[in-house]
């Protein structure tokens, strides 16, 4: 039978299985009681656990990448002796996604930085400290009562004790009128005492603003992004060396959930064994709370998991050494070479089934482009010879009106294709401003594919559009209009965009592909302005690797660039990528700017080898 969801007993069981699980208990189905009387059975193959009072099973029955694994074949013995009484509790795959991390949205240290300073003054554990004291405190003072209640309790205990005798009734009236009375009060105000301290811990700890779980797995995704594309060994994440900034050092315990997710993730495989490595060295440290037995346990139990049983073996066989008296450990050990053992044996038998480590090696892709990751990295040889003769810093004012008393500060990036950053484009207020408007209303951004847009690891910024009324996006398309003489009739919304801890966009194109405009292949995006709206510590750039070029944002600078050519053909050298941040996040405006409406102000060329716009 199935046992009522709100039972008290099930929903202990339900927390102790999500504590031993980290599987999230809204998504367990009602527990099932069984009961096999004699000869009940469950029809099926051998059990490698026997029943024992108490004991609990978990396994998964789904790979990672959501296929079943049919290794997962199992069947119930009747009892031999007795009657087995099991409950089961089965768990569903939807809401667990994000138990292994898949395609995190990127926290935003903006988002942070609006609830740091309430942590940092940390009422709640300063209370919690005074509250222990007083306890000890307390506890003392209670102790010592008890022991003046056991004292006077001695005399009337005793075999000899008759209350006719003047010495023994004196004795028993100052016990139970002065001693007593004294006690009781005592007690009484220390009960009183701590009620009226408990209430106020309790209602500091309840003001404690959280968060939920799904946000670690989500920084953990996006430190290990950073790693990746940044090619950052696992033990400088460890020590707290990311890009020019250094940090405190990882703690054991800390480093002990990031490799656990790296091993839930075959992304980051190739780090599982750095990742280890770097933490087991955390554990020897003298503040670690983390013992080497838990750490490696818990890698090896990730590793067998995923049913890659040959990682499992190896690292269990360390953590038998480690426990060399313990027999628990041994038969775990014994279990796990079973498992491997069999599996291997299969992949004699038939070579299509791997073991689960090739299998896993066989799913890893390559996730970022090269080129993506070189530009990020920086290692882009700079602009040598003739070319860069070219480039210029100037201020210019275009004639326009608004120019005119402050010209603005250009500076050429490349020719061919035409990239020009501007600086100190609008006031630190108006985009302040653009921020906090878009703040609440930011959504992950998403990619066209096919017909539709979609959710995508290539683009892992979260953004949103500006209402065409909004005054500060309506000065900014004056600004834009005034500096590149573009039409703003042609300008799409103003696009807010924020990359929080390990945002990126892979590197791609602004203009839409011929196919999709069809007919309309005169209204592609013609240009694209970009506007800075925070400083970014490290990290971040804009990244043109076919130039090759990095821009890093400043607060209020501006790149502009042509994604086409002036007889209308896309500009191929117009790829560029969004690096993640690697200190602080990202705040840009984007503005895309069509054709249509620019036949003037941006003339066509008939001449169909015209490609430069300057
Ligand atoms: O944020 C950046 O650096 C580039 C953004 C971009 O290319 C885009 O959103 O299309
Ligand atoms: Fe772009």
């Amino acid at each position: 039978m199935f046992i009522d969801y709100d039972n008290k007993d099930a929903i202990f069981l339900r927390i102790v299985i999500e504590t031993v699980t980290s599987i999230r208990s809204v998504t367990y189905e009602n527990i099932q009681v069984a009961n096999y009387g004699v000869g009940g059975f469950y029809f099926c193959h051998h059990d490698y656990f026997s029943a024992n009072y108490g004991s609990a099973v978990f396994w998964y029955n789904m790979h990672p990448n959501n296929t079943v694994n049919v290794d997962t074949m199992h069947c119930a013995c009747p009892p031999v002796f007795g009657d087995k009484w099991v409950a089961n509790v089965w768990i569903i795959r939807n809401n667990n996604e994000f138990s292994t991390p898949s395609l995190g949205d990127m926290l935003s240290t903006s988002e942070l930085s609006t609830v740091i300073d309430e942590f940092k003054n940390d009422s709640a554990r300063i209370e919690l400290n005074q509250f222990i004291t007083q306890q000890e405190r307390r506890m003392d003072k209670m102790l010592s009562m008890s022991r003046l209640l056991d004292e006077t309790s001695k005399g009337t205990k005793n075999a000899k004790f008759d209350i006719h005798h003047p010495i023994n009734a004196l004795r028993f009236i100052r016990n139970n009128s002065v001693v007593f009375n004294r006690i009781k009060e005592e007690i009484s105000q220390e009960m009183k005492l701590y009620t009226e301290v408990h209430t106020k811990l309790e209602e500091l700890m309840t003001n404690v603003k959280t968060f939920h779980e799904e946000e670690l797995t989500h920084v953990i995704h996006g430190l290990l992004v950073i790693q990746q594309i940044y090619n950052i060994t696992s033990y400088d994440m460890v020590n707290g060396n990311v890009g020019k900034y250094k940090t405190i050092p990882l703690t054991a315990a800390e480093c002990e959930d990031i490799m656990v997710k790296v091993v839930h993730n075959a992304k980051y495989f190739s780090t599982v064994e750095s990742w280890i490595e770097a933490c087991l060295k955390k554990i020897e440290h003298k503040d670690s709370t983390t013992t080497a037995t838990q750490l490696l346990t818990r890698s090896a139990v990730a590793f067998y998991g995923l049913g890659s049983f040959q990682e499992a073996v190896t690292i269990y066989s360390k953590v038998s050494y480690l426990n060399q008296k313990s027999r628990y450990h041994k038969l775990r050990l014994k279990y796990y070479m079973r498992k491997f053992i069999k599996h291997r044996n299969e992949q004699t038998l038939d070579n299509s089934i791997s073991t689960g480590k090739l299998r896993r090696e066989n799913n890893v892709k390559e996730d970022f482009r090269l080129s993506f990751k070189t530009a990020c990295q920086g290692n882009v040889p700079r602009l040598v010879g003739a070319t860069q003769k070219t480039l210029v810093c100037d201020r210019v004012d275009n004639g326009h009106p608004l120019l005119l008393i402050q010209p603005i500060k250009r500076e050429i990036i490349s020719r061919e294709p035409f990239i020009v950053v501007y600086h100190d484009f609008i006031s630190t207020n108006r985009m302040m401003s653009l921020r906090q408007v878009a703040f609440p209303q930011l959504e992950r951004s998403t990619v066209l594919k096919k017909d539709s847009r979609a959710h995508v690891s290539r683009r892992t910024s979260k953004s949103m559009f500006i209402e065409h009324d909004n005054k500060d996006g309506l000065f900014l398309s004056n600004a834009i209009e005034a500096v590149t003489s573009l039409r703003s009739a042609a300008y799409e919304k103003v696009q807010v965009a924020n990359y929080g801890i390990g945002g990126l966009y892979d590197c791609h194109y602004d203009y839409y592909p011929a196919h999709y405009y069809d007919n309309d292949i005169f209204d592609n995006r013609m240009a694209t302005f970009m506007l800075y709206m925070s400083d970014v510590g490290d990290g971040g750039g804009t990244a043109f690797p076919d130039i090759p070029e990095v821009v890093f944002p400043k607060m209020g600078s501006a790149v502009f660039w042509y994604n086409m050519h002036p007889n209308n053909t896309v500009n191929e050298d117009t790829l560029h990528c969004a690096c993640p941040p690697l200190f602080g996040d990202k705040w840009v405006a984007n503005v895309w700017i069509k054709r249509n409406n620019n036949e003037f102000a941006a003339q066509c060329s008939l001449d169909q080898y015209t490609t430069s716009w300057w």
